[in-house]
């Protein structure tokens, strides 16, 4: 039997790229949901219930697999957004600088009805940074559309000392994970 066509809800082309290692090119169907968090909600709840959102949110036909997931960068239990202007980015990374914080990314996998979520977390420790490579990173250009302020895929690698738990998690999509959750929907990707 043919395997049921993939559908990506996100926007995000680093998603889209990370499948794109297992060989999968799903179509992609980016959903409009509002992102707000709730006034007591945790990091992990965010991201749990925007990731599920976001795949019911998504229009597919009972026959196509929905893949959904929301990231976001927390720093002793509190969410960095998206950076306002380069002061603001400046100030998250001298915040991130020399120490670590989690990244968390809720996947949804969705069939028809059923909805299987996962949250992985992964822990960054940043190099201690000096205030040329804080300002080199700047000019760089690529805090300004991440959570955080920074992007592990690009220059922003060269800021990280090290990882604990998965990198494709902190880029947008935990490939392990995401695959576990696909087969709860009766999709092996991993078959030869
Ligand atoms: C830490 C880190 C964050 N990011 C950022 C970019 C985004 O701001 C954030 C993920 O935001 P999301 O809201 O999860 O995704 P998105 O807005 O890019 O797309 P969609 O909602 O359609 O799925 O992660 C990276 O790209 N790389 C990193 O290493």
């Amino acid at each position: 039997m043919a395997d049921p066509p993939l559908v990506l809800a996100s926007a995000s082309p680093r998603r889209a790229q990370l499948l794109a290692r297992l060989d999968l090119h799903p179509e992609v169907r980016p959903p409009s949901v509002d992102e707000t968090p709730g006034a007591a909600e945790g990091p992990a709840d965010l991201v749990r219930r925007l990731a599920a959102l976001k795949a019911m949110a998504t229009e597919a036909t009972d026959d196509e697999v929905v893949v959904a997931a929301d990231t976001e960068v927390v720093l002793d239990g509190r969410v960095l957004g998206k950076p306002a202007d380069r002061d603001d980015a400046a100030a998250m990374l001298r915040a991130l600088s020399g120490r670590g914080h989690e990244v968390l990314t809720g996947v949804a996998v969705r069939h028809g009805p059923i909805v299987h979520v996962d949250v992985v977390r992964t822990t960054v420790i940043f190099r201690t940074l000096t205030d040329d490579e804080l300002t080199w990173y700047l000019d760089t250009g690529e805090p300004f559309d991440k959570a955080g302020g920074y992007g592990l895929q690009g220059a922003g690698a060269v800021l990280v000392e090290r990882l604990e738990g998965s990198d494709t998690n902190v880029i947008g999509l935990p490939l392990a994970e995401t695959v576990v959750l696909l087969r709860h929907v009766g999709l092996d990707v991993l078959r030869p």
